[in-house]
């Protein structure tokens, strides 16, 4: 049976560090400002949102929960976006995912001042990702806070073979682009791939982030992997679930993540971290 990664264990210890920070920021009067923008009526989004809002609040983050009905205009969505840019309380802004499909995401991302960019979505980041720059930058906060699981069970990565199963914008794409960036071999697979199986069992990291419930099932899993399950799926008896096949593949898994209680708990601590670094980043030039 494969180790348990504790997403909760290492995300409670990432959010008392972040407690730590923001005591010593508000020593020299600073605050770090957190600003989520949520359109619509999306439950799981709601539950998302509320729950970054009271950890914010909770570790001594000024947060802002911005609500805008389905049917807001994007100009208005704009002009609060560059209302939070130009606001001296606010580091960090984020745009909740998904959006209505009337509204334009790609504009209202990149009307986000990238230095304010929590998410690390805007162009700009992403661009610093994809080149391994050595500066300060967010990268989207999922991937990030895989990598930080990955650190803290002491995962070799370098001359691994990666697999990232999903090559969304949110999660896939920057989690690649990690991997790489610490030397790890990488293959992403999408909807289109062929011969998935083959593919998944090179892995030596597998993450998962398809959105397909138990896609991952034991035979596709070399032995002694690491599988990182991305997925969230809520059943019917209202308990939650993955892209992977958790009965099956733990067996055959090294270490493996547990849905929920593993990959979830560190998007939020990430979060939270990645506003204080901005925060940080900002009054340091
Ligand atoms: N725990 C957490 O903190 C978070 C969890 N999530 C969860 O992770 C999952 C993925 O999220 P997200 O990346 O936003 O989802 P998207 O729907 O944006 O992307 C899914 C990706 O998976 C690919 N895909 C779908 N089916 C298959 C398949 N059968 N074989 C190979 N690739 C496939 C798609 O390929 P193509 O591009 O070809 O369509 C796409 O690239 C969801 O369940 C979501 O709820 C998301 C964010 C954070
Ligand atoms: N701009 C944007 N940024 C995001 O980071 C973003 C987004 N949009 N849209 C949706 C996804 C999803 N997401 C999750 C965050 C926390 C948990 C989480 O805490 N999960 C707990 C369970 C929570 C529960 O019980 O519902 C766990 O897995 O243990 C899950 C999913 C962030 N996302």
């Amino acid at each position: 049976m494969a180790i348990l990664i504790d997403g909760r264990a290492v995300a409670k210890e990432i959010n008392e560090n972040t407690a730590e920070r923001v005591t010593r920021l508000a020593n020299e009067g600073i605050i770090p400002g957190l600003a989520v923008i949520l359109v619509g009526e999306d439950p799981a989004s709601k539950i998302y949102t509320r729950m970054k809002d009271k950890k914010a609040k909770k570790l001594g983050i000024h947060s802002v929960l911005s609500v805008y009905p389905d049917d807001v205009r994007q100009e208005e969505l704009l002009h609060d976006i560059r209302q939070f840019n130009e606001d001296k309380m606010i580091n960090g802004i984020l745009i909740q995912e998904p959006l209505p499909d009337h509204l334009d995401g790609n504009e209202l991302l990149n009307a986000i001042d990238p230095h304010k960019d929590v998410d690390g979505f805007h162009p700009y980041n992403v661009g610093l990702l994809y080149s391994n720059a050595n500066e300060n930058y967010p990268v989207s906060c999922t991937p990030k806070g895989i990598m930080s699981l990955l650190k803290h069970y002491q995962v070799k990565l370098e001359g691994a073979r990666a697999v990232v199963v999903g090559r969304s914008i949110l999660v896939g794409k920057p989690m690649a682009a990690l991997l790489e960036n610490a030397n790890a071999t990488v293959t992403i697979a999408n909807r289109h791939t062929r011969n998935l199986s083959e593919i998944t069992r090179q892995a030596d990291v597998l993450v998962v982030a398809a959105g397909v419930k138990h896609l991952i099932t034991g035979e596709m899993v070399k032995k002694g992997a690491t599988v990182i399950d991305v997925g969230i799926h809520r059943l019917e008896d209202k308990t939650l679930t993955g892209d992977v096949d958790f009965e099956s593949v733990a067996p055959i898994a090294k270490m493996i993540t547990p849905v929920p209680g593993g990959v979830g708990p560190m998007t939020i601590a990430t979060l939270m971290e990645q506003t204080v670094d901005l925060t940080e980043w900002s009054h340091n030039g």
